[in-house]
């Protein structure tokens, strides 16, 4: 790794670098880097299949005559006339208790120990006591680098704990857990997280809140738009917090208003920064880049070394997907950013300035092309499936789906709240207990809906991408796409709530048979295989393409 004399430190933490997979790192194929992940496959040469990555499913082959089914009307959906491969009995990948997964044997993680990657023994002890034994990969490989001051793009897959990735090099020096030589703590707010939604933000909050323990936890302060701007006000003023996570709109306008003081910031996050990217955040996004921390100039005295370096704003942004627009963002704001995926690190000037067009699809720097799928954005632990049914049976056969997969934990995508609504409605006039998450509802009702979502209160939560980025609700066992994703991105944003850190799960788009096209296209995009299925007698049948 070079050794640089980093006068900032700019991570970029993200789950696909959408073009680094196009510029072949001298890395085995990531998929066998995500094998690693995983677990050893016994011989490189044998093809990656869950098999080999110690999964089963038992898929018997029933090639029944297909007609005399189709004759009793057991499916609504229209089925072409091709052989049937019945999924006879499909380990369910519900999560049959809410235990913690023993993460160490399900996904034994390349690195050894936290304390091994350089984490001060306070905050060493705060995680053991907390359960985290184990780092992941994306954290085996991303704090030693940032711990060495070196500005970085992480890239890793949903669920794969990018989260304690950049939470634990901030808390290394910022706070009470701090190694002993930091310099001491100042009483200003040290670390911004900004996150684009405030479900996202209060689980930042909370994962924060876990590793501080319960006396140090008032060190963190939400300021998530929706809720109630005095009392975080009076918050920010009483408690002296180290830390805020909150979203663009609050953030800026308590800013604005001279009520948030962080020109001493050392830490700038943007979690889901693609997201955060995006046109309707710009105004928010500039008056927090201008304003968290001290900018770096050309002109910085690195003489100073270390304590100039301290005056400086990191800046850590965090995506499950990370296209050019993000990498130009590195590139601008960095000094000389490494690219850290779980297995290579490799200078960022190694990537081209924009994107290559490979094929005549229309990429613009935020959509991926076929060669910068975004691969390592899945994890390997997921089975994709797509149904054709018509619009009008869409409902029903979302829950044949739900019923076939015995599916305990499911989160459903639908691009409008309009028609989200009209299917809560629907499912439970059928006796499904389902909830909606989306824009319209206040922040109580959100975080009280995710709590009963969490507690298994309901069976099924429909929502949208904004709402559900970056959840993390380990016992999700399915995620099916009622209404399509609008690119491969986010195809990989909505399967990522499922199949957490190791363990596996079920994503299903349920689409028209016109759209068949769009769910080829993300399926080679992604470098994934997603089967045409139908639900019939209660099971899930593999149709053979
Ligand atoms: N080292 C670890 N040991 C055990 N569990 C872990 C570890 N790191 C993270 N986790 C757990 O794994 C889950 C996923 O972590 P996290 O939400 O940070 O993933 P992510 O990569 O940020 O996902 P996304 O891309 O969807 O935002 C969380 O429940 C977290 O508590």
């Amino acid at each position: 790794m070079p050794a640089l004399a980093a006068t900032r430190v700019l991570l970029l933490v993200g789950d696909t670098l959408s073009s680094a997979k196009f510029y072949g790192f001298s890395r085995i194929a990531p998929q066998y880097s995500t094998v690693r992940f995983l677990g050893r496959v016994s011989n490189e040469s044998e093809p990656l299949t869950l098999a080999s990555l110690g999964f089963r499913s038992e898929i018997k082959r029933n090639l029944g005559n297909e007609k005399n089914k189709l004759k009793q009307g057991i499916s609504t959906i229209e089925v072409p006339k091709r052989r049937e491969n019945k999924v006879i009995s499909r380990e369910t990948n519900a999560v049959k208790k809410k235990d913690r997964v023993d993460i160490a044997a399900l996904a034994p993680f390349a690195a050894k120990s936290f304390s091994e990657l350089g984490l001060p023994p306070l905050l060493v002890e705060r995680l053991e006591k907390e359960g985290y034994t184990v780092p992941t990969d994306v954290q085996a490989a991303a704090i030693p680098t940032i711990l060495k001051d070196h500005d970085v793009v992480i890239q890793s897959y949903t669920g794969s704990g990018k989260t304690l990735a950049y939470l634990l090099p901030i808390l290394s020096e910022v706070g009470p857990l701090k190694k002993d030589n930091e310099p001491k703590t100042t009483m200003d707010i040290e670390a911004v997280v900004v996150a684009p939604s405030r479900e996202l933000g209060m689980q930042i909050v909370r994962e924060f809140e876990k590793v501080l323990g319960p006396s140090d936890k008032r060190l963190v302060q939400q300021l998530v738009g929706g809720a109630n701007k005095s009392r975080q006000e009076e918050a920010l003023r009483k408690n002296k917090p180290v830390i805020v996570v909150g979203t663009p709109g609050r953030l800026a306008e308590i800013s604005a208003s001279g009520k948030l003081h962080t020109h001493n910031c050392r830490f700038l996050v943007l979690d889901e920064v693609d997201e955060l990217l995006a046109f309707n955040f710009r105004e928010d996004m500039h008056r927090i880049l201008e304003h968290v921390g001290k900018k770096s100039g050309a002109g910085q005295n690195v003489a100073n070394g270390p304590k100039a370096r301290r005056t400086e704003r990191r800046t850590i942004m965090v995506s499950a997907t990370v296209p050019f627009s993000v990498i130009r963002a590195a590139r601008s704001w960095g000094c000389d950013p490494l690219l850290v995926q779980a297995k290579s690190v490799v200078p960022i000037e190694s990537l081209p300035a924009a994107p290559i067009k490979l094929s005549d699809s229309t990429s613009s720097a935020n959509e991926p092309t076929q060669s910068q799928a975004p691969v390592q954005s899945l994890p390997p632990s997921l089975t994709h499936y797509y149904s054709v049914s018509r619009i009008q049976h869409k409902v029903d056969t979302l829950r044949r789906c739900i019923h076939a997969l015995e599916a305990k934990c499911v989160i459903v995508f639908m691009n409008h709240t309009k028609q989200l609504k009209d299917t809560v409605f629907k499912l439970e006039a059928r006796g499904m207990k389902a909830a909606e998450l989306h824009g319209d509802l206040s922040k109580l009702t959100r975080s009280t809906i995710l709590k009963k979502f969490r507690n298994g209160e309901a069976r099924v939560l429909l929502t949208n991408e904004l709402s559900a980025r970056g959840l993390d609700i380990p016992e999700c066992d399915l995620v099916v796409n009622l209404e399509l994703p609008t690119d491969s991105i986010h195809y990989a944003h909505r399967a990522g709530r499922t199949g957490r850190l190791g363990r596996r799960g079920t994503v299903v788009t349920i689409c028209e048979e016109p759209e068949v096209f769009v769910v080829k296209k993300m399926q080679k995009q992604l470098g994934v295989v997603i089967q045409s299925c139908q639900f019939a007698e209660g099971q899930l049948v593999v149709n053979e393409d």
